[in-house]
């Protein structure tokens, strides 16, 4: 039996709802065999971060070439990387080994306003990382600060789609969760642009949407999906899961990573 396979780069998330914990349990769900690489621990539940460990790059390096030289990848993706270090690191990983597959979720600032990537490694991830990027899936405060555009709606998002575009990577999508009414993600691919549309669920069990979103990209992507299919699959994964999303904890629980592979009985 072949089964497709997946690495998450990406910050363990203590609290399960995002991070690499999302990550694994999207990828299961999608009957996509998952492994990691954590770049960072954080002390994390529904109210908040509480504690940010970030790992020696010895440490994420070896991960990175451990998994890759033995079992081998289909589809990568990143979350949490934290610090410049460590771009150009995961970057460099990614040109030795080939990796085509790239789901790049640009994680800047968690729900709370912690940061998850300092300041100054903006300009790496658009430098070394974003070039190399099947997809880059930033919602709207990172594609604010990726092209400096205050963006209100759909035009302004499709604009910045297409600003984020020359940064090189072949396609990006642009969430639509923190703006109001429908929840919209604009998809742009350099010459079509599309707009996936999705009901807003009133709720503010919220947390780890984007991770398990960009997270779901990649195991259809690690299954030889297209990227617009992959990317459709997506929007209807974290639809289902903010859908019936989990009463957990004080703060903004996380979402059902189970609910749409329930409802398909996958
Ligand atoms: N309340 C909601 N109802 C339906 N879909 C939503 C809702 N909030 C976000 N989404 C969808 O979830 C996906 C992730 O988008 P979002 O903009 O929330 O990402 P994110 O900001 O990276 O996540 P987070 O806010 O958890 O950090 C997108 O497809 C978006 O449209
Ligand atoms: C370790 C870690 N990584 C990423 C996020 C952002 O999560 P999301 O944008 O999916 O809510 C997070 N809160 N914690």
């Amino acid at each position: 039996m072949t089964i497709a396979r997946a690495l998450t780069i990406a910050g363990s998330d203590s609290g399960g709802g995002a991070g690499i914990q999302a990550d694994l349990k999207t990828f299961t769900v999608l009957n996509v065999y998952g492994m990691s690489a954590l770049t960072a621990i954080t002390a994390q539940n529904t109210l908040g971060v509480h504690g940010i460990y970030n790992l020696p790059m010895e440490a994420v390096e070896k991960q990175i070439d451990a998994v890759i030289t033995d079992i081998g990848v289909d589809a990568v993706k990143t979350g949490m990387l934290s610090q410049a270090s460590i771009i150009e690191l995961v970057s460099a990983k990614v040109k030795q080994y080939r990796l085509s597959n790239l789901v790049v979720d640009p994680v800047m600032v968690a729900k709370g306003g912690a940061r998850l990537l300092e300041q100054s490694a903006q300009d790496a991830l658009i430098t070394h990382l974003l070039p190399l990027a099947a997809v880059v899936t930033p919602n709207i405060p990172e594609a604010e600060v990726l092209t400096g555009m205050t963006i209100r709606n759909v035009k302004e998002m499709r604009e910045a789609a297409n600003r984020i575009r020359e940064f090189g990577p072949q396609t990006v999508v642009v969430k639509g969760g923190h703006l109001s009414g429908e929840a919209v993600d604009v998809i742009y691919d350099g010459s079509t642009f599309r707009e996936l549309q999705g009901a807003r669920v009133d709720t503010r069990n919220t947390h780890g949407t984007g991770c398990t979103f960009s997270a779901a990209i990649t195991a259809e992507l690690a299954k030889g999906a297209k990227v617009t299919d992959a990317i459709a699959v997506a929007k209807q994964f974290i639809t289902c899961a903010i859908e019936d999303s989990l009463e957990l904890g004080g703060g903004h629980g996380p979402t059902n990573h189970w609910a749409y592979g329930k409802r398909r009985q996958i």
